[in-house]
């Protein structure tokens, strides 16, 4: 049984291009997930979808902790430029899943010198506790199972990979590291397995 239920739909003009703006409720947490959707995705094939985890800092101002912000941006360009795909934008899974205030708790102890892993865990929370269920429920709501995903996570792929869903690509969506987020990239490359090699070589730049 699906877990979550359309509640409305409109056009969304954007600065990239033209989307459809679906809002659904999440039965299970009552959060609101948002979809926009460029062209004709019904049943398609090898559709370009991006699921982004909700970052206030991020995508909302334009924190240099991460690359979240820069991500969103890029890949909503992408599904534009494309003419079809999807952009999931997924709520609660703010900080991983910790929820906003845990996650500033958390950037407090990576000031101390702890790293994205480290923090959370001694916080007694868990390193990722994000759960993929709305985002597939989604995605097959809108007919869709055939997939081109843009993340660097391998977690993502697998999770969607276990539902049920057809990955045919990954699509890297990769970030010019700054001097903010330079360690907490390579700890996603070097604790949670993110596929970053690409930048690590640009990474090694004198400059930074
Ligand atoms: N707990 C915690 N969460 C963070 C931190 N930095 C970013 N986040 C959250 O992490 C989520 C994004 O996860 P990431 O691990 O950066 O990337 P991802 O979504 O798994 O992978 P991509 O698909 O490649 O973007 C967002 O919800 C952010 O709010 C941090 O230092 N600690
Ligand atoms: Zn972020």
């Amino acid at each position: 049984m699906s877990t979550i239920s359309k509640i409305s739909s409109s056009t969304l003009p954007t600065k990239y291009g033209q989307f459809i703006i679906h809002v659904y409720q999440d039965q299970q947490s009552g959060q609101e997930h948002v979809a926009l959707v460029a062209g004709q995705v019904l049943q398609q094939e090898n559709v370009l979808v991006r699921v982004h985890s909700e970052c206030l800092t991020g995508d909302i101002f334009s924190s240099n902790r991460c690359d979240c912000g820069e991500q969103l941006v890029l890949a909503q360009s992408m599904i534009a430029e494309a003419g079809q795909g999807i952009l999931l934008y997924l709520k609660g899974h703010e900080g991983r899943g910790i929820g906003l205030a845990n996650k500033i708790h958390a950037y407090a102890l990576q000031d101390q010198g702890l790293d994205t892993v480290d923090a959370n865990l001694h916080l007694g929370l868990p390193i990722d506790q994000r759960s993929y269920t709305a985002a597939v429920d989604i995605l097959k709501e809108l007919g869709v199972h055939s997939l081109r995903l843009m993340t660097n996570n391998p977690d993502k792929v697998s999770s969607l990979q276990q539902a049920g869903l057809t990955i045919n690509e990954r699509i890297p969506l990769l970030i010019q590291p700054n001097q903010d987020n330079l360690q907490y990239l390579l700890t996603k490359r070097d604790k949670l397995g993110h596929f970053l090699a690409e930048p690590a070589s640009k990474l090694d730049f004198g400059d930074l």
